[in-house]
């Protein structure tokens, strides 16, 4: 058997089934569950595969995904808890919840793996970050990777740094979209028409991001190629510094990783 049941079929659980599909897991092998009922029917008949309810789609499954809410965790781990099997392999991709939180909530011995992965799983870029729990075997392991390295690069990392995964990785596209939209707004505020600065920008985003993981250099040099003796770059970086742009950055990822860590305690 090898059924994957996504459970939570919001944007997480939506992107995790595109992107499963597009790596060549047989529709057949998808079942989709939500809440939401009607949305979710919509989006399983979109993507031609199962939808079900909670405790079914969990039933018939060798791997569950958890893709709700922090919040709504504890909710969902008592309704599919009579159906998780010996076998089943448990992925939890919830920010702050520990696979301790899961093992206590689900059948003993369960085969638990804690991901934090991020939305350009939409786009076969992901970034996620694993965690085995106590009962997680080599196999689980394995099997968890897999899954995931099929929409973009994966990471096993010692579940204390999850909390920092969450804040670099897992909130990093909003930063990023964050400085996109700001960047754009400078164009226009510059005069140019919001198509040609909305070009600009995100080609010039690519371009960086590709750099900085083609040439291996750190993002330094790159900046200080950049910048010009008395020139325009060096004008703009004074500028950020003045308004602490980078301290800004520092404060805002430790308020994720802050968050990450609350959401633990159910808060
Ligand atoms: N959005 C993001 O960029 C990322 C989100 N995550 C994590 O993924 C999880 C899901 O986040 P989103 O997809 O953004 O949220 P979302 O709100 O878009 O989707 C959650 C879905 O779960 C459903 N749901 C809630 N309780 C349920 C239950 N008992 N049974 C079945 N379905 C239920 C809701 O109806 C909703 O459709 C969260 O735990 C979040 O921390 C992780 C990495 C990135
Ligand atoms: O904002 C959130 O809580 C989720 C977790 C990481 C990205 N989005």
């Amino acid at each position: 058997m090898n059924r994957i049941a996504i459970l939570g079929a919001g944007v997480m659980g939506g992107s995790l089934l595109s992107a499963l599909l597009r790596s060549g897991h047989p529709p057949a092998d998808l079942v989709l569950s939500d809440r939401m009922v009607l949305a979710t029917r919509t989006l399983a008949e979109e993507y031609a595969v199962g939808v079900a309810p909670a405790t079914e789609a969990a039933a018939g499954a060798s791997v569950v995904v958890l893709a709700v809410k922090p919040q709504d965790m504890s909710g969902l781990l008592a309704e599919i808890h009579e159906s998780i099997g010996p076998e089943t392999l448990v992925i939890s991709i919830a920010a702050g919840i520990s696979t301790e939180y899961l093992e206590n909530r689900l059948p003993a011995n369960t085969g638990v793996v804690r991901v934090m992965p991020n939305t350009p799983a939409q786009v076969d870029e992901a970034m996620s970050v694993l965690s085995a729990g106590r009962h997680c075997t080599a196999e689980h392991l394995a099997q968890a990777e897999r899954l995931l390295s099929a929409f973009g690069q994966v990471i096993i990392l010692d579940e204390k740094h999850q909390d920092a995964a969450t804040a670099i990785s897992g909130s990093g596209p909003a930063y990023i979209f964050y400085v996109t939209e700001a960047m754009i707004e400078a164009g226009v505020l510059l005069g140019l028409p919001r198509s040609t600065a909305t070009e600009m920008v995100v080609q010039t985003l690519y371009g960086a991001a590709t750099m900085i993981r083609e040439t291996g250099e750190h993002p330094s040099i790159l900046r200080e190629q950049v910048s010009s003796p008395g020139g325009t770059s060096v004008a703009a970086l004074r500028a950020l510094e003045d308004h602490k742009v980078r301290a800004a950055f520092l404060t805002a990822i430790e308020a994720a990783a802050r968050r990450s860590h609350e959401l633990s305690a159910g808060e």
